[in-house]
């Protein structure tokens, strides 16, 4: 380990994100009483640019009138290179009320997009008396902004989360793909006869992964566009939370209940972990380093994979 000791994340569950157009609040009352940990109201690419102003005021009004538990409630602001974020964080942060805790900023480029964010939500936040500090949450969804990964991550000490968007990232990467996340029918390896097909946003998320536990930030997949395959939307969160992500979003109800199974440790894993740990209590009592457990190597880093299992087990338990 360095010197300097790695930050820990958020000590809160966000093993799912709904996402819902702000256009459409007949489904607000269904995304506060989902079983996500995160709710996502959106100003942006769910909105079409007529609907903007009523979308932003739909918004707000159900931020403090709606009842959504005990949630972290975001809204997805549009990106910097519109003419609508700026109203979208003074409105918000001038209008929405207290309950509102994050908000989402799309294709961050560099950390000077965060910047100029956190600018404008302290000046409105200084001139409002508002006590609660909005927290921040970005998505990297283009060349710049996987190319600029860790300093946007260490961007501002409002940053909690930050996602990848596999839509917007294929376009700017110029991607050959209209799927949104999940396995590319062409891109595959050849052999033998036989197609064994790879995971293109395997390097982007460990990009994301690595810059977020350099500065305690929590990685997080994000949409799986096809929800009628839940397969496919399982194997996509499984390969996310072995790379070290904590959650998934949601476009769709349907896809709860998955992200929450797949990044939900289990009860197997939880008591596998907790034998470590009791194994390596053992072996530290008779001044050893190193153990068998199960026929295999475990020794001082186990304690901390075990760890890792065990305190997201009872995060997400007392959350
Ligand atoms: C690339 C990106 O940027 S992704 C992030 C931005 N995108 C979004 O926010 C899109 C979010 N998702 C949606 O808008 C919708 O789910 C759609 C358009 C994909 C599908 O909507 P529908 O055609 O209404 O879906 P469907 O008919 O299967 O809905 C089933 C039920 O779930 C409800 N529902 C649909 N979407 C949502 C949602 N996001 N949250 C909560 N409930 C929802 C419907 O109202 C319906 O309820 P009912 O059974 O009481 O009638
Ligand atoms: O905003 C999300 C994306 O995938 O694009
Ligand atoms: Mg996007």
């Amino acid at each position: 380990m360095s010197f300097r000791i790695q930050p820990a994340a958020p000590a809160r569950p966000n093993r799912c994100q709904l996402f819902g157009p702000g256009s459409r609040p007949a489904i607000f009352e269904k995304m506060a009483a989902s079983d996500a940990d995160v709710i996502n109201l959106d100003l942006e690419d769910s909105v079409a640019p007529s609907d903007k102003d009523s979308a932003r005021e739909n918004i707000i009004k159900a931020i403090s009138e709606v009842n959504w538990g005990n949630k972290t409630l975001s809204v997805r602001i549009n990106g910097l290179d519109t003419p609508y974020w700026y109203r979208d964080v003074v409105d918000l942060l001038e209008q929405a009320g207290p309950r509102l805790d994050q908000i989402m900023i799309p294709k961050v480029g560099c950390a000077a997009d965060v910047y100029a964010v956190d600018a404008l939500a302290t000046a409105v936040e200084t001139a409002m008396g508002r006590e609660k500090k909005i927290s921040f949450e970005v998505i990297i969804e283009s060349a710049a902004g996987i190319a600029h990964v860790e300093e946007i991550a260490a961007s501002s000490p409002r940053l909690q989360a930050m996602s990848l968007g596999a839509a917007d990232f294929a376009a700017s990467m110029g991607m050959q793909t209209t799927g949104i996340g999940g396995t590319q029918e062409n891109y595959y390896m050849q052999r033998e006869g036989q197609k064994h097909w790879s995971d293109p946003w395997h390097w982007a998320q460990a990009a994301i992964v690595a810059a977020c536990r350099t500065h305690g930030v929590l990685p997080v997949d994000g949409p799986f566009g096809d929800f009628s395959d839940d397969e496919g939307f399982r194997a996509q969160a499984r390969r996310s939370a072995t790379l070290g992500m904590v959650g998934k979003w949601a476009i769709h109800p349907k896809q709860v209940a998955l992200s929450n199974e797949v990044f939900t440790p289990s009860e197997e894993a939880v008591a596998e972990a907790r034998e470590i740990l009791a194994a390596m209590d053992e072996a530290k009592a008779k001044g050893e380093g190193a153990t068998v457990y199960k026929g295999r190597l475990v020794d001082i880093a186990s304690i901390k994979q075990a760890e890792v299992v065990v305190r997201q087990s009872e995060m997400i338990a007392g959350g």
